[in-house]
């Protein structure tokens, strides 16, 4: 009689990672680097993105695999997000970059909620975990800060003001929960193209950012209150993001006459953002979007909402 024993399952970790919401995006004049001082207010939606991270042999390298929808979207190569920064982890602390990563994605591909960079802070907490390299979160924020401006916002989540490229975080105080409908467009826009238009209608002359332009939406945080925070909702790239895809002018206005508390692009587009009084507005919202054809897909959530966590 022949006995079998099935294989030990691999060692493998779980990460979660939400996608964000630039309640306020101010962009400066375009730097010698190519990139834009900003001040801007990130607040992380209940969208996540799943990383598992799982042990193979040694020398095997990186593999991915990618599911959810949009999943056809996103590159299996190593320009995925995820794999550059399973390799920026394994540069920084010296171990071998051997690991199998499955993504699952929840939040909108090249849609401004930045779903790349939530699966690279998945990643460098999923393999940090793995190989047992132990970095405190400041470092880690420091790697994922090499691999995109909205990375490290995606390790801490919650809300917090972003200056530099986005990438020097401070927490934000608030309160309470916010109801959002977002209006997701199949067809993406690409970020250095709306910073290049934006580039070209401010004729290289934006006005220098500052911070104390935030206090309206900062004290709306704190005092948890929804009518003036989606009053103080802006974004510096709209009329870059508009320019490129004039039919979001329409899904704003949608939004606004649905009695949304405020609506605006979200990052670089061409996501669509419209604050609402609480879920059942949301739904009436994504409702009329979808009557009117306004977007490809609606998806309604509540922010804030951690930032990268383990499962596992
Ligand atoms: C639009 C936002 O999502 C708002 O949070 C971000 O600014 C974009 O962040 P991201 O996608 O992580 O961007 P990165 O990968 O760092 O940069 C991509 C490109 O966006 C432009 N970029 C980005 C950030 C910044 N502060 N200035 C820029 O001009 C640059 O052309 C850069 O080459
Ligand atoms: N893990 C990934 N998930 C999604 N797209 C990825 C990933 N890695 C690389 N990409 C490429 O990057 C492009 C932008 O991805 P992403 O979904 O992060 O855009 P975004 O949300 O507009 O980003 P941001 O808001 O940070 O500017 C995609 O079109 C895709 O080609």
């Amino acid at each position: 009689m022949t006995s079998y024993l099935a294989p030990a399952p691999q060692p493998s970790v779980r990460v979660r990672a939400p996608g964000k919401v630039n309640l306020s995006l101010r962009v400066g004049p375009v730097q010698e680097d190519g990139f834009h001082p900003l001040v801007t207010i990130f607040q992380a939606v209940a969208l996540y993105e799943e990383v598992t991270a799982t042990q193979v042999p040694v020398g095997a390298g990186i593999s991915i695999a990618v599911d959810g929808p949009q999943a056809d979207r996103v590159p299996l190569d190593e320009t995925n997000l995820a794999w550059r920064a399973a390799e920026a982890l394994a540069r920084h602390t010296g171990v071998e970059p051997d690991v199998a990563l499955h993504v699952t994605k929840g939040v909108p591909v090249a849609g401004g909620m930045a779903g790349g960079s939530a699966d690279a802070a998945a990643t460098l907490v999923a393999c940090d975990a793995l190989w047992e390299t132990g970095l405190p979160r400041a470092e880690l924020a420091v790697v994922a800060a090499g691999l995109g401006s909205d990375v490290p916002f995606a390790l801490l989540g919650h809300t917090a003001v972003g200056t530099g490229r986005g990438d020097l975080l401070t927490p934000a105080m608030t309160r309470g929960e916010f109801h959002w409908v977002f209006a997701v467009s199949d067809d993406g826009l690409s970020t250095p193209e709306v910073y290049r238009r934006f580039d070209e209608l401010t004729a290289g002359q934006a006005r220098d950012v500052e911070l104390a332009d935030e206090a309206p939406l900062m004290h709306a945080l704190r005092a948890g209150d929804p009518h003036a925070l989606g009053a103080a909702l802006h974004n510096d790239l709209e009329p870059a993001a508009l320019s490129l895809r004039p039919e979001l002018e329409r899904t704003l206005t949608l939004a606004r006459e649905g009695g949304a508390l405020g609506a605006v692009v979200s990052g670089s587009g061409p996501t669509v953002a419209a604050l609402a009084r609480s879920r059942q507005h949301a739904l009436a919202i994504a409702a009329t979007w979808t009557a009117e054809g306004a977007a490809d897909t609606v998806w309604c959530t509540t922010a804030p909402a951690h930032g990268a966590r383990l499962l596992t």
